[in-house]
């Protein structure tokens, strides 16, 4: 059995994670972090049974002799690089769907995970839907060099753009400079700043926050007197779940940090 607590048990996601975990015949879980949460029960936390197990208040109360294989994170961007470099530091493989580390954070904690045996999966979107939007679109970029990116969210989100959106940007940046192509130069002009939203390299990114939405996601490409779009939706944060439990299965045999659930399928 893998052992797996769950960082951040006490979230939307981090709920969702502690059933997921506790349902799964391979997967045994052994614990749950939440400040806000410390002491009650983590079944009770999420909505279940109660299961025996108490919550703690930070990484720090579980690095110890009882430490778990695997840490599944969700907590804030606030927090993730402080916690990753302390849970990697501790020799434990860590799942992270946690958003907001920066590219030189990722290299960071890959050295750190190396030199402690601990492998780390950073997936912007554990959702198999939203891997094949990002695959299918950038294999659409070489041939349909003009796109935006609209990332439509709940107005809990903390980040703006979402980790998927500049996931998705990077992809089509790549495939775009593999193929040699560019969009046609911008000329559109902002008469209100931010109406023409927020470019990571060559892709424009506008972000929706309202309640009603979970995470939903298009690209649109633009072509000679045609569109192409490109859609994703997560209806619940249940969509995530089959992700994050392969994910705590196979993380102990991929050495290294790996950016992208893609490379886990
Ligand atoms: N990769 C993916 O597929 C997905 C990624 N996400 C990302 O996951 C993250 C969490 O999202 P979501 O569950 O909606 O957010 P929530 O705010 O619902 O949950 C975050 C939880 O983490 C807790 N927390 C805050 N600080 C700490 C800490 N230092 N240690 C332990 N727990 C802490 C919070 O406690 P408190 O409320 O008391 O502050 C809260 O319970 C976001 O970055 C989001 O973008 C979300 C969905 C899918
Ligand atoms: O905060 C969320 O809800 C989500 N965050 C991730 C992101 O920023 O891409 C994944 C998904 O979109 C839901």
């Amino acid at each position: 059995m893998i052992r797996v607590t769950v960082n951040g048990a006490g979230g939307k996601m981090g709920r969702e994670v502690v059933k997921a975990v506790h349902n799964d015949s391979e997967l045994a879980l052994v614990g749950g972090i939440d400040p806000t949460k410390s002491g009650q029960d983590i079944g009770t936390v999420a909505g279940i049974e109660p299961l025996g197990i108490t919550m703690n208040s930070s990484v720090d109360e579980i690095l110890g002799d009882t430490k778990p294989d695997v840490i599944v994170d969700f907590t804030s961007p606030a927090v993730i690089y402080e916690n990753a470099k302390k849970m990697l530091a501790a020799g434990i493989h860590v799942v992270i769907g946690t958003t907001g580390l920066t590219a030189v954070q990722r290299d960071e904690l890959d050295v750190i995970g190396r030199k402690h045996n601990a492998n780390c999966l950073v997936a912007p979107n554990f959702s198999l839907g939203a891997v094949m939007m990002m695959k299918v679109s950038s294999e659409l970029a070489p041939y349909f060099p003009n796109v935006e990116i609209i990332e439509l969210h709940h107005n809990h989100k903390y980040d703006a753009p979402s980790g998927t959106a500049i996931l998705t940007a990077k992809l089509i940046n790549d495939a775009k400079l593999a193929a040699q192509v560019t969009a046609d130069e911008d000329l559109t002009r902002e008469s209100l700043p931010g109406a023409r939203g927020a470019k990571v390299d060559d892709v424009t990114i506008h972000s929706v926050r309202l309640p009603g939405y979970v995470a939903h996601q298009q690209v649109l490409f633009g072509g000679y007197d045609e569109t192409l779009t490109v859609r994703h939706d997560s209806l619940s944060r249940l969509s995530f779940m089959p992700g994050v439990v392969l994910a705590c299965k196979k993380i102990a045999s991929v050495p290294g940090l790996t950016y992208g659930l893609e490379h886990y399928l």
